[in-house]
């Protein structure tokens, strides 16, 4: 492909990433492997700038923009040799016109800015939400150790208990140790909320909204594979993607529970007031994995907040009946919006007597209201809203 294709294809791709946002249709790295997939003239090369270009794009629009066209025309700004590519040659984009519609920048659109700054997030801290990811990994303990792990690549500690980091864009999945399963792909910050649950060797603990299994297996490893560990989540396909991971891991210990939405809690009723612990990490706005899935953030409207928000506090309610008198209810979003985090836990707590928020103390992040907060400018994670809550004995 020429660099003036790359351009167009990017252009074309931009606008299919906007109609899936405004449908909450496949995220954008779906959108670019599908999109490749019927062009097999597109080499690797190509397909690497061409992805590069479309998040590059969607890093520099703020608000949804009008058409991939006006989101490309926004990174041209800032960019000479892109205004040059805009050629009107065969598989290029037309010439720039003068007057064209130039999308809008920024960080996101205003409701959301102004959401996160009454949330305590500033403009710089909300514009790190849009740099680069790191690529971090947790050492599992049930086959390997951090302190003696082999990796083909030189890899940092990070403030997590078995957490490493290592250059973004690492071939994690062809290293020997994740073949072996003595490595998973996994935040710094999501670590760390599975450190807040405390989990142990021997207890009981229900992983609810446990989709894929990230955090199922953190929780696995920290109980050794000892006690009963139920993972539950009400999509099918994501629960089903666990299996093969666990067995990676030799997570053996792991049950899996398909829920109906609405009535979760006639699978789980032989769990009522059972467990030790109870993790919720709920379906939300994804505020703080802006980094990774930018164009998240032009899914999200005010409607989806406040249905996000609804369901939150339902899920925390579900939870609530099936801890143990003593036991722990974690919560766990990974938003920066408080509507997601400390006003959901000021919430339930004016609706449930008899449970109490505990201090949580971590290696990195602060309080905010009654639980724990992880943002990526300050602590180099995901955005993270963690918080413990016990239920009196
Ligand atoms: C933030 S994701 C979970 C990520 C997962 N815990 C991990 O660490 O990889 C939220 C999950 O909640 C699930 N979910 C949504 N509604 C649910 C419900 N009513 N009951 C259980 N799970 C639900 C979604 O399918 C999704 O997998």
């Amino acid at each position: 492909m020429t660099p003036a294709a790359r351009v167009q294809a990017a252009i074309e791709l931009l606008d299919a990433v906007i109609a899936a946002a405004k449908a909450d249709g496949a995220p954008a790295d779906r959108l670019i492997s599908d999109y490749f997939k019927n062009r097999r003239y597109a080499g690797s090369k190509d397909r690497r700038a061409v992805r590069e270009l479309v998040f590059r794009a969607v890093r520099a629009c703020g608000p949804v923009p009008p058409t991939g066209r006006a989101a490309m025309l926004r990174l041209a700004e800032t960019d000479p040799v892109l205004v040059n590519l805009f050629d009107g040659s065969g598989h290029g984009p037309a010439v720039i016109k003068p007057g064209e519609t130039v999308a809008q920048g920024g960080i996101a659109a205003e409701w959301l800015v102004s959401a996160l700054r009454t949330s305590g997030i500033d403009e710089a801290e909300a514009a790190s939400l849009l740099k680069r990811a790191p690529l971090d990994l947790r050492v599992n303990t049930l086959k390997a150790d951090r302190a003696s792990i082999l990796l083909p690549v030189e890899a940092e500690w990070t403030a997590a208990p078995q957490g490493l980091r290592v250059a973004p864009g690492a071939p994690v999945e062809t290293w020997d140790a994740f073949q072996a399963g003595q490595i998973e792909v996994q935040d710094t910050g999501s670590q760390l909320a599975c450190l807040a649950i405390g989990a142990q060797p021997g207890e009981t603990v229900l992983d609810l909204c446990a989709g894929a299994g990230g955090k199922t297996l953190a929780i696995a490893a920290a109980m050794d594979n000892r006690g009963k560990l139920v993972a539950s989540d009400s999509d099918r396909a994501r629960l089903a993607r666990m299996a093969p991971r666990a067995i990676r891991a030799g997570a053996g210990m792991i049950e899996t529970r398909l829920l109906n939405p609405g009535q979760e809690l006639e699978v789980l009723a032989d769990l009522a007031d059972r467990c030790d612990a109870v993790l919720i990490d709920a379906p939300c706005s994804g505020t703080g994995t802006w980094r990774r899935n930018p164009e998240a953030r032009w899914r999200l409207t005010t409607d989806r907040l406040a249905r996000f928000a609804q369901v939150q506090a339902r899920l925390l309610d579900v939870g609530a009946n099936l801890v143990a008198p003593g036991g722990r209810l974690i919560y766990v979003t990974c938003s920066l919006l408080d509507e997601e985090g400390a006003g959901q836990i000021e919430s339930f707590l004016a609706r449930h007597d008899g449970w109490g928020a505990d201090d949580i103390d971590l290696p990195l992040g602060e309080a905010r209201g009654r639980g724990w907060r992880l943002s990526p400018g300050r602590d180099e994670t995901d955005g993270f809203f963690i918080a413990r809550l016990t239920r009196a004995c």
